[in-house]
């Protein structure tokens, strides 16, 4: 059988090849490992909670409906508008990766492809009271011989005129030899925000190396660059992005991995990068009746320098 459903997971199994899976926790919608011909290409924590107890360390968690944590202009806060207010209350990441999805079913025979959905009725109450939108996402994930896509469709379903502005992020922590051997490529000439400097700038390296904490949102890169994640010359991972003009690189490295619980074992920042296409640096903003689509592929192609 190509696609199996438990109480809290579903596997799909690619026909051609059983060895190539997907497997998806229902909590968060999240997609915890990712094998092509048997191989795991997703990172994932060894304290990962598979319970429902927190978000998922590892894998694709799914940031919506803010990235990060929302700051208000302490200057300007008592004049905030109700969106930015709501936003502010949520926790880091918002609610997206702390609600358990409901499973769609299969709708597609090959590539196998599956649905799951959230909306405002069964999100996280806690969450929702606080950001209490009319939401409605449909995640699509596509399982091919030699690719994921996943793809995310979010309608505003409300009567009123309630518009509501978002952040979409894909989370995605890939699985990597060892960090100091790698590098990702395509992303010179981007701007950047660096999150530990609190600045932005251009970067004009010809590659990301990693040999301390980084945490940067490269914006608006082209989405004819296809970032790629090379590891001793050799390319072992390649991500492409629809409508996804932002990309996070996020390594934690020794510190901050010491100080997240469910980060194990604790040199496991050498096994992993994140890549984490999204639209974050600015907001979408969806009136009454409208839909916003995205998505990422993730796949194993040949080396592609594209600006160096
Ligand atoms: O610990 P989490 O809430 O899952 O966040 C993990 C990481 O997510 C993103 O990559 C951010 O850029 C980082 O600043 C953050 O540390």
């Amino acid at each position: 059988m190509t696609v199996q459903e438990t109480e809290s997971f579903v596997i799909v199994k690619h026909p051609e090849n059983p060895e190539t899976s997907v497997t998806i926790l229902k909590y968060g919608a999240t997609v915890y490992s990712w094998k092509l011909a048997n191989k795991e290409q997703l990172w994932l924590s060894d304290a990962a909670k598979l319970d429902g107890s927190k978000p998922v360390r590892g894998g694709i968690p799914l940031v919506f409906p803010v990235f990060g944590k929302h700051q208000l202009d302490t200057a300007t806060a008592n004049i905030a508008n109700a969106n930015d207010v709501k936003l502010s209350k949520l926790p880091q990441h918002g609610l997206a990766r702390n609600s358990t999805w409901e499973f769609l079913g299969q709708t597609k025979e090959n590539p196998p492809t599956i649905q799951f959905g959230l909306y405002s009725e069964i999100a996280n109450k806690e969450l929702t009271s606080i950001w209490d939108y009319d939401f409605e996402l449909i995640y699509t994930i596509e399982l091919n011989k030699d690719s994921l896509k996943t793809e995310i469709e979010v309608s505003n379903p409300a009567k009123s005129d309630k518009s509501f502005k978002f952040n979409w992020l894909f989370h995605t922590y890939l699985r990597i030899e060892d960090i100091e051997d790698t590098f990702i490529s395509n992303l010179k000439g981007v701007n950047v925000y660096d999150q530990l400097l609190k600045q932005s700038y251009n970067d004009v390296q010809p590659v990301v190396t990693f040999h301390e904490e980084v945490d940067r949102v490269y914006k608006n890169v082209r989405e004819d660059r296809d970032i790629q994640v090379v590891d001793k010359g050799k390319p072992i991972h390649t991500i492409k992005r629809i409508n996804l003009p932002d990309a996070v690189v996020w390594n934690p490295w020794v510190n901050k991995s010491n100080g997240m619980s469910d980060f194990e074992p604790k040199t496991g920042f050498k096994k992993m990068v994140c890549v984490e296409p999204g639209h974050v640096h600015d907001f979408i903003v969806l009136s009454p009746g409208s839909k916003w689509k995205a998505s990422q592929i993730l796949s194993k192609d040949e080396l592609k320098y594209q600006v160096i």
